[in-house]
């Protein structure tokens, strides 16, 4: 149970190959990102349930008997493999008075955070009065995995403040991870939230998001990849907002309009996964320039296919000419329709050229920077451990 204060953070994602092909059974390759999504929870003085989320602006706050009156609405919904209903979707919306149609961006946070209380509390014994605040370093609605990130916060810290799994000993360490089973849990809850914010999420954005590192995920079944080179990667934001549930739904319709024409697509993209996780097992080996041209290769390729399928925007499009006019290659990641572009650098890519490559993108209006990625999961840190910036997002300093 919660007698502390808690704080858990959990990181971005960047799909190398497989977006959309993967909500249709298809392979996909995601690395953990170095840029993360912070949660702290602790007691409230009052008994309510209090919600801060500084980067969209809202701040939300129930007395707990108005949650208990909802509570019966969850409690039928015991297995952790179901999805939220529309039954319980349209309560929680009456009940928010949020209203039906295509919620916004505070609205689908408020209905996230709602489902998971509400169906953890049902399950597990009620999550007692607590105050949250949760705050990200990811751009929200950008194809980073801002949403799983944020689902797999909340499913951590309210499963270990209602007592459901342990609060790993810290034993000095400024981090600290719970066990298999308990992640595995934390990542099924975190789906949900993804279900309530997505619509029909494949599960590969909450599965980085719990387990870190570089995964390849095909129809829930995940598998770390061991082996895995060094990757230098350019990110670029190009702050084109979209929404992933629309684009979803959007690449559906389209395969349900022409399957004979969209499946094969969707085929190919799988052979690229495949293929792209053989070259930079290969890579791990013997890191030899050919491997980088096959990548490089593949970004092409994937981005024309990306865009048959209809996720595409004209912003992407000038990410990859502006890159590809310095002989870099790059593609979307995460849903499209704008977000962010991935661009492939070599080992010895010169830092000038990345310089000079930055500031094309800087002269449309994009934001562009060097990352690390496969970073660790979800975790729980101990405050002092925390950056100045967490901190100050959390009014602790
Ligand atoms: N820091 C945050 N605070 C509150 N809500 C957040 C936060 N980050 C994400 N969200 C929720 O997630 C939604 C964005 O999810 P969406 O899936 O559209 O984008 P994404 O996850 O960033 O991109 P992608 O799914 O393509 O990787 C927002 O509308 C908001 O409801
Ligand atoms: C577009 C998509 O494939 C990736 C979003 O990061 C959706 C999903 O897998 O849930
Ligand atoms: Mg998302």
């Amino acid at each position: 149970m919660l007698a502390e204060p808690l704080t858990v953070s959990a990181p971005g994602k960047v799909i190398l190959h497989g977006e959309h092909a993967v909500v249709h059974g298809k392979a996909a390759l995601a690395v953990a990102l170095n840029l993360r999504t912070f949660l702290r929870i602790r007691p409230s003085g009052n008994g309510n349930v209090f919600i801060r989320l500084p980067n969209i602006g809202a701040s939300l706050n129930w007395e707990i008997v108005q949650l208990q009156t909802l509570l019966t609405a969850f409690s039928a919904d015991l297995d952790e493999s179901i999805s939220p209903s529309t039954e319980q979707m349209d309560k929680l919306k009456e009940f928010t008075g949020i209203a039906t149609g295509h919620p916004d961006t505070q609205s689908l946070a408020t209905l996230a955070f709602l489902y998971l209380y509400l169906s953890i509390s049902a399950k597990y014994g009620q999550v007692p009065g607590v105050e949250i605040v949760v705050w990200s370093e990811l751009p929200t609605g950008a194809g980073l995995g801002s949403s799983a990130a944020y689902s797999v916060c909340l499913a951590a810290a309210l499963l270990t403040a209602c007592g459901a799994i342990g609060r790993p000993p810290e034993e000095g360490m400024s981090v600290a991870r719970w066990p298999e089973e308990e992640l595995d849990l934390i990542n099924r809850w975190a789906f949900r939230g993804e279900q309530v914010i997505h619509g029909k999420p494949s599960g590969v954005d909450n599965s980085v998001g719990t387990w870190g590192g570089v995964l390849r995920f095909q129809s829930g079944k995940i598998t770390s990849l061991k082996r895995v080179p060094t990757l230098r990667i350019l990110l670029t934001n190009t702050k084109v907002s979209r929404s992933t549930k629309l684009l979803v739904a959007g690449v559906k319709d389209k395969i349900l309009k022409f399957p004979a024409i969209m499946n094969p697509v969707l085929a190919s993209i799988d052979a690229i996964s495949q293929e792209c996780e053989s070259v930079l097992e290969a890579l791990a080996v013997n890191p030899l320039q050919e491997h980088y041209s096959v990548l490089e290769e593949l970004f092409d390729i994937n981005q024309h296919h990306l865009n048959v399928i209809g996720v595409g925007h004209s912003s992407l499009d000038r990410v990859c000419r502006a890159t590809a006019a310095r002989g870099l290659h790059s593609k979307l990641t995460g849903a499209g329709g704008g977000g962010c572009a991935i661009t492939l650098l070599r080992p010895d890519t010169d830092p000038l050229m990345v310089e000079a490559a930055r500031r094309d993108l800087g002269a449309c209006g994009f934001e562009s920077w060097e990352t690390n990625i496969g970073a660790s999961g979800v975790c729980l840190h101990s405050l002092s451990s925390l950056k100045a910036e967490v901190l100050q997002a959390f009014n602790e300093i």
